[in-house]
């Protein structure tokens, strides 16, 4: 039985024969086998076309990491993140910074896939506790079991479906924290999902929540959006420069009567309104285009800045004096409230020091993670 959960794709003959050449199996034996077999009911793999899978659902084996290791090895070594899964950045920095020790309760603001909690419960020993927020029903509760699995159970672990913006709830029931991590955004299991919606290169529902049981989607905010507003929005959230040409072409689709429903019919609407470019800077900038818009939604469909904004304000009120909090960013606007945040709280003496200038991922990271090109951490230690 286990045998065939191992090796799907061997047929009861083959199999068979092995076994009857090794002497496994002796004739007598084959009514028994294949009466027994013929009992399990068969799961067809995936099937797709060319030597490689190329679909988020057809990659079977990168989505079964516990199962697959060789295949997840090769796919990282390739620089690339295998499918449901996230790579977890400037894990060593981070470590480095929050010298977390036995015994002390920390917060992780973004649990994700649970990397960078399991290395900071790592550096507990088994002595302590952490919390973790996260706002992602059907990825926190995934997370929740692997690290269960690995030995971080409740006893050592707490994690709370909700926004980190509560910070302050959980602190006060706590009593504070001595070590706090945000690494912000979206994970790869969320981007690469195209149920999800987060992505234009791939076709999918255009919804670009974090949490899909709550809110509105993003196609559901562009029917009753003004152009106006639009316009301000692919502005302020990520300074596009063609806000004004793209906010017109949706508004006017919509109105039209054909609904912008899926991230295809997105990306389609951007191509068609830089279609005036010249060819061969065409496709880059549609492409960063499309980047900067799908980021502009997301951060306004799930709030990002105004529960950032809160994040920050009761940061200080969470941390235990001589506490230390990193905070990834992954875009300018989000660098730039953390910034601010920290050098005013630096200035009004609630942080006795903090991080004067941004800390990068090294080269070889980078390298290793594309994803993690655009990041900056940010630190600060409570007075
Ligand atoms: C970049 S990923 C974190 C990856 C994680 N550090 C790891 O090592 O796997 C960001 C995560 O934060 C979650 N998130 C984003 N905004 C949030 C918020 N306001 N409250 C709680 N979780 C949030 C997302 O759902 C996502 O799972």
């Amino acid at each position: 039985m286990i045998f065939f959960e191992v090796f799907p794709r061997f047929t009861k003959n083959r199999i068979h024969g092995i076994m009857k050449k090794t002497g496994q199996i002796k004739p007598e034996d084959k009514e028994n086998f294949m009466n027994q077999e013929s009992q399990i009911p068969h799961k067809r793999r995936v099937r797709y076309k060319g030597k490689y899978p190329k679909k988020f659902e057809e990659k079977y084996k990168e989505l079964q990491p516990e199962k697959y290791k060789d295949t997840i090895e090769h796919v990282i070594s390739k620089g690339n993140t295998p499918a449901g899964m996230h790579i977890s950045i400037m894990v060593k920095e981070i470590i480095d910074f929050l010298e977390i020790r036995p015994g002390q309760v920390g917060f992780d603001a973004t649990l994700g896939y649970g990397g960078h909690t399991k290395a900071m419960l790592e550096c507990l020993r088994g002595q302590g506790h952490m919390y973790a927020t996260d706002v992602d029903p059907e990825e926190s509760a995934k997370t929740r079991k692997r690290l269960a699995e690995q030995g971080f159970g409740e006893d050592i672990l707490t994690i709370k479906l909700q926004n980190f913006c509560t910070i302050d709830e959980i602190a006060e029931e706590v009593g504070g924290f001595d070590f706090i991590l945000a690494d912000l955004g979206v994970s790869s299991m969320q981007i690469d999902n195209p149920k999800r919606g987060f992505s234009f290169k791939v076709d999918g529902p255009l919804d670009l929540r974090l949490n899909q049981e709550t809110g509105i989607s993003a196609a559901q905010r562009l029917d009753t959006i003004s152009r106006e507003e639009l316009a301000g929005m692919l502005d302020e959230n990520s300074d596009e420069p063609y806000c004004e040409e793209i906010a017109k072409a949706i508004t006017d689709e919509i109105r039209r009567g054909n609904h912008i429903d899926t991230t295809t019919k997105l990306r389609e609407v951007i191509e068609k309104t830089l279609s005036f470019l010249p060819e061969k800077e065409r496709k880059d900038t549609v492409k960063k285009t499309c980047q900067r818009v799908f980021q502009a939604l997301r951060i306004d469909v799930n709030r990002e800045f105004e529960v950032l904004y809160d994040f920050m304000e009761k940061l200080p009120g969470a941390l235990k004096p001589g506490g230390r909090v990193a905070i990834l960013t992954f875009h300018s606007g989000e660098d730039k409230l953390v910034k601010k945040a920290l050098k005013q709280g630096y200035k009004d003496g609630i942080y006795s020091d903090y991080s004067k200038d941004v800390i990068r991922p090294s080269a070889q990271e980078c390298a290793q993670n594309g994803r993690a090109r655009s990041t900056k951490m940010r630190w600060a230690v409570k007075a």
